[in-house]
């Protein structure tokens, strides 16, 4: 068979939260929520290679974390019952450039880019809702990767209405710290309260992160972050952090005041989307592999 059609390389963005507001509490602990989720165009790469052992490989290794938690091959694994062939495999090789624990989802991200990329491959021929449906079992963010557009999130982050969102450039920066997500919502001074908004509210206004007060408490370097990027705007913190962002309207501003960023954090400068870039990669390749592809 042609190479191209049994091995394709997605990209795997990351995502903010341009606000996060928590509204309640449910019986089992978890918080609901109200979020509006935008990728950007930084991103992992994940390289797969269809085999024939009916083996997940995964190579690097990711420092401290056993293969059987890597949200990869969580990923994989869920796919398993779906295939076609019982003896299809696969090699993966990723490219991490994305933080981890930094609150722009490369975990989450990473596990959906993993069930879009299998499901093709290994033609399970699932729906993306069906695929929604089992990632959000892999974590509350999958979902948004999964469906690929930005979107008004609610419920735990698993309801979603798409959205178009300006598309600005953003300043991200990583103090270097991580950040409990578990440890930020059993807080007791974390407020659970916010009233829920209308979409059309969160669109126009926009909204706050209610996680931003306890996390600067838990976390100086946060604080001290923070404190220094609002000197140059709006700055706010995606999901429960540790990475802050501030949105411009042209690069070159964004770039001026990443060359003033102490060195001391980790920064980039990226590109807002309304669409996946894993998805528009994997569009791509079905077009371009459409002919070659056995059903
Ligand atoms: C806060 C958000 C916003 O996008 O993103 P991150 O900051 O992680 O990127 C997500 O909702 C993160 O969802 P998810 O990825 O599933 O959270 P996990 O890290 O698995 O959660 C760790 C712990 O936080 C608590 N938790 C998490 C999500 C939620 N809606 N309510 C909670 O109470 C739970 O106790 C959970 O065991
Ligand atoms: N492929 C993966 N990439 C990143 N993190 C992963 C992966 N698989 C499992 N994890 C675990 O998930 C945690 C959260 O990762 P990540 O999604 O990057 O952060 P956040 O949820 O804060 O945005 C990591 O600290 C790590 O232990």
């Amino acid at each position: 068979m042609d190479h191209s059609v049994t091995s394709m390389q997605l990209p795997s963005p990351a995502k903010l939260n341009l606000f996060l507001h928590i509204t309640g509490r449910r019986e089992d602990g978890y918080h609901e929520l109200q979020t509006l989720f935008q990728f950007i165009d930084l991103c992992d790469t994940l390289d797969f290679s269809l085999t024939r052992d009916n083996n997940i490989i995964i190579s690097p290794a990711i420092e401290q974390l056993p293969t059987e938690e890597n949200l990869i091959y969580k990923a994989a694994k869920l796919l398993t019952p779906f295939k076609q062939n019982p003896h299809a495999g696969v090699d993966i090789i990723l490219k991490k450039q994305l933080p981890m624990g930094g609150g722009i989802g490369g975990g989450s991200s990473n596990a959906a880019t993993t069930l879009l990329a299998l499901n093709t491959l290994w033609k399970c021929h699932l729906s993306l809702e069906k695929l929604a449906e089992l990632g959000v079992q892999l974590g509350a963010d999958v979902p948004v990767f999964v469906m690929g557009f930005a979107a008004f999130a609610e419920g735990v982050g698993e309801k979603l209405q798409k959205v178009t969102l300006d598309t600005p450039y953003f300043l991200l920066l990583k103090p270097n710290c991580h950040v409990s997500t578990g440890q930020i919502f059993t807080d007791k001074y974390l407020t659970r309260d916010t009233p829920p908004i209308r979409i059309s509210h969160a669109l126009k206004l926009g909204g706050h992160n209610d996680c931003l007060d306890v996390v600067r408490k838990h976390n100086p370097e946060v604080n001290e972050a923070y404190l220094w990027l609002k000197n140059h705007g709006d700055a706010k913190l995606t999901g429960t952090g540790a990475c802050l962002f501030l949105a411009f309207d042209n690069v070159r501003d964004a770039e001026r005041v990443r060359l003033s960023t102490p060195k001391k954090w980790q920064s980039w400068v990226c590109h807002g989307c309304n669409t996946s870039p894993t998805h528009d990669a994997l569009n791509q390749w079905i077009k371009q592999n459409r002919d070659k592809c056995p059903k």
